[in-house]
């Protein structure tokens, strides 16, 4: 591993928490994946040799600047969308910061929507870090999207069970995902289909 971007990624980790334990508006704060939950999915993403990678929620880049290096190594490219103009800005710099921002396309705009817009059977790992009740809602655009084998990643599968919960029963009705939830970091949902 990249010692330099290894060392980035700490920092900004630090930074993060430093940054978020203060203030008691969760929306405020940067909220990133744990470095755990975050190299896990990374790790996915290396086994799978998965090239089409998108983030839902990127805040300031953290876990993107997991994403992207996985990325970079299998030949691929990550999308990471936030609503968040100023994160997106952040992100963005950070990536160009690790060296990775030849790998990764940091969208400013509604995750769903670019959900909705991605061609059918065309993504092999979706990662979920955003508001957790509209999931649910993105499952039609989830199954379309994703190619066969590909797996949609939930963070915060532990810390927020109950808010989960309703997406991950869904998945499971589907019948078409094996479903797990990892108890690493606050919690990682993965479904593989
Ligand atoms: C938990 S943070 C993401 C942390 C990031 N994945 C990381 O580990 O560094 C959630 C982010 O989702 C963004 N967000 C909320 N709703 C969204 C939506 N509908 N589409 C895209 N981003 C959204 C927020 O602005 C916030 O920055």
């Amino acid at each position: 591993m990249d010692g330099e971007l290894s060392a980035l990624r700490d920092a900004l980790y630090a930074e993060g928490r430093e940054h978020d334990a203060p203030l008691a508006d969760r929306l405020l704060r940067r909220r990133n994946m744990t470095p755990a939950a975050a190299a896990l999915v990374a790790t996915l993403i290396r086994v799978q040799g998965g090239t089409a990678v998108l983030e839902i929620g990127a805040s300031n880049g953290y876990a993107a600047l997991w994403f992207a290096e996985a990325v970079r190594d299998t030949g691929g490219r990550l999308t990471t969308v936030d609503v968040d103009a100023a994160r997106v800005a952040e992100a963005r710099r950070n990536l160009e910061r690790g060296g990775l921002a030849g790998y990764a396309e940091v969208r400013h705009g509604d995750g769903g929507a670019v959900l909705e817009q991605t061609p059918a059977g065309s993504l092999d790992l979706v990662v979920l870090d955003a508001e957790r009740p509209a999931y649910p809602g993105y499952l039609p655009a989830l199954r379309r999207s994703l190619r066969p084998h590909g797996v949609i990643a939930v963070d915060n599968a532990v810390s927020h069970r109950d808010q989960v919960r309703p997406f991950e029963q869904l998945l499971r009705a589907t019948g078409e995902f094996a479903v797990e939830v990892h108890e690493v970091g606050d919690g990682v949902l993965t479904a593989v289909r």
